[in-house]
């Protein structure tokens, strides 16, 4: 259900930069060291919630394609339409939780059809941030990989393009969903860089040969002394 907008995309590295910064003018500093030939950007909660759909349309104007990553997890109704706002945007990506279900996916499907510009529309599976432990503490007696299979069929059969997930996931997501689900994995880090929060993490390359459509790198890029060096050397691992 890939758009044909998007198939159209002219960027070829699977690497998309997480901005999680607090002001517009940091993350507009970042996008001008980086080349939107060589990756993709990602817009989330922190950066959204403080500068708002203005640096969406300031990214796209550079030239940039945007996730928006606010992960809407909604009442079907209410969810369509953020969706679809998002839409609006002319984001090249938004995501919602998959764990809404899938009245709540089908509901932001629909609100996308009838958009004329049609994002890639992806569910959040597990969190790369949780462990067994961790879906234990909300009642989910699973292992991360069992109720990642399960939200990827559920999300496929909803109708939308692809899950996030870790890049551990992708050999058995695509077993299950097939070659043409995307697969985007956040919890990427290359050998030596911190680990903080993340949990289910791979390095770049192992990543790639995974089979993941699209790695998502944060700190690993923008929190280094010359993140466009980082990402040229992320690159060449690939
Ligand atoms: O949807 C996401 O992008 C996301 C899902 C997920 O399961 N884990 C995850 O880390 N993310 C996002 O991916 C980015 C990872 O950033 P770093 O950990 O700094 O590389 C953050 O912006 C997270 O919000």
């Amino acid at each position: 259900m890939t758009s044909e907008t998007n198939k159209a995309s002219p960027v070829i590295s699977p690497i998309v930069v997480a901005l999680d910064y607090p002001t517009r003018q940091q993350a507009i500093d970042m996008a001008a060291a980086l080349d939107p030939d060589l990756c993709r950007v990602k817009v989330g909660k922190e950066l959204f919630t403080s500068a708002g759909p203005a640096v969406v349309d300031d990214l796209q104007s550079r030239g940039f394609d945007v996730f928006l990553d606010l992960k809407f997890h909604d009442i079907p109704n209410t969810c369509a339409k953020a969706v679809g706002a998002a839409a609006d945007l002319g984001v090249w990506m938004v995501n919602v939780h998959a764990s809404g279900g899938r009245r709540m996916m089908e509901a932001a499907r629909n609100e996308i059809e009838k958009k004329s510009h049609k994002p890639l529309l992806i569910g959040v599976t597990v969190l790369t941030s949780m462990e067994r432990e961790d879906l234990a503490g909300i009642g989910l007696d699973v292992e991360p990989l069992e109720q990642v299979r399960r939200l990827a069929a559920l999300t496929q059969n909803s109708g939308l393009d692809g899950v996030v997930c870790s890049a551990q996931e992708v050999a058995v997501i695509r077993d299950v969903c097939g070659n043409d689900f995307l697969t985007v994995t956040p919890g990427i880090r290359p050998v030596g860089s911190e680990v903080g929060d993340q949990r289910r993490i791979m390095t770049p390359a192992e990543a790639m040969s995974a089979g993941v459509s699209y790695m998502v790198i944060g700190r690993p890029i923008t929190q280094v002394a010359d993140p466009a060096v980082a990402c040229a050397e992320i690159l060449k691992t690939l």
